[in-house]
């Protein structure tokens, strides 16, 4: 899959005015979207944060998940550096997709945790990958980043893609009573690191 720039335009928000860039992959049609601020060509490291689409915790402020915070917390810090970069994938769901994450959570209903909700869905815990990512950032001229995370295993996806990940920035939000279970699994399943390291 080659995932091509197709069209920007200006996109003023409650976080100030970025940039939003359209690629899309000709053969499958799949679409990724890329917020963009300041200059970002000039061989200086850029902060980027790729978030996963979650149309639950972006667009309806679910407190099941920590999404919707994390992308206002990213775009935030974006905006106060005044450069910076935000890769919005459409891999909803950790890539089992919206319709397969509610079958998810109904399990997570009667019990399962995050990871064998997926698992009893016949999904693995985690389908992403970052190819994609590649094709994006090579288009915005962004050369190495700080990543703006708490999934290890993210920093590890985009190296494995070629992406010069230079440093992982936390992103910590806090949580809540709806969302503390599913942040320990992620924790103690999927070696996220929510707690600040101890230094
Ligand atoms: N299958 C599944 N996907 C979920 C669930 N809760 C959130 N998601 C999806 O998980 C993705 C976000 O991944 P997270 O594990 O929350 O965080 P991350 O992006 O890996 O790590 P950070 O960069 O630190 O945010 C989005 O695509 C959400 O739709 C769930 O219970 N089951
Ligand atoms: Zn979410």
């Amino acid at each position: 899959m080659a995932f091509e720039f197709v069209a920007a335009s200006r996109l003023p928000t409650q976080f100030g005015e970025f940039s939003i860039h359209a690629f899309q992959d000709s053969a499958s049609g799949k679409e990724h979207i890329a917020l963009s601020m300041g200059t970002l060509d000039d061989g200086e490291p850029v902060l980027m944060r790729v978030h996963s689409e979650c149309l639950t915790g972006d667009s309806f402020g679910s407190l099941r998940c920590d999404c919707g915070p994390q992308l206002h917390a990213a775009m935030q810090q974006v905006s106060e550096l005044g450069r910076g970069v935000i890769l919005y994938l459409r891999q909803e769901g950790r890539g089992i997709g919206l319709v397969n994450k509610i079958r998810a959570y109904a399990l997570q209903d009667a019990g399962a945790d995050t990871v064998e909700a997926n698992e009893q869905l016949g999904f693995g815990a985690d389908l992403r990958e970052y190819a994609m990512c590649e094709d994006m950032l090579r288009h915005l001229g962004v050369t190495r980043v700080r990543l703006l995370t708490n999934n290890p295993k993210k920093v590890d996806g985009l190296r494995a893609v070629g992406i010069d990940v230079i440093e992982r920035v936390a992103l910590f939000v806090g949580g809540n009573p709806h969302n503390e279970g599913y942040m320990q699994t992620k924790t103690d399943k999927m070696g996220h690191m929510l707690a600040p390291e101890k230094s």
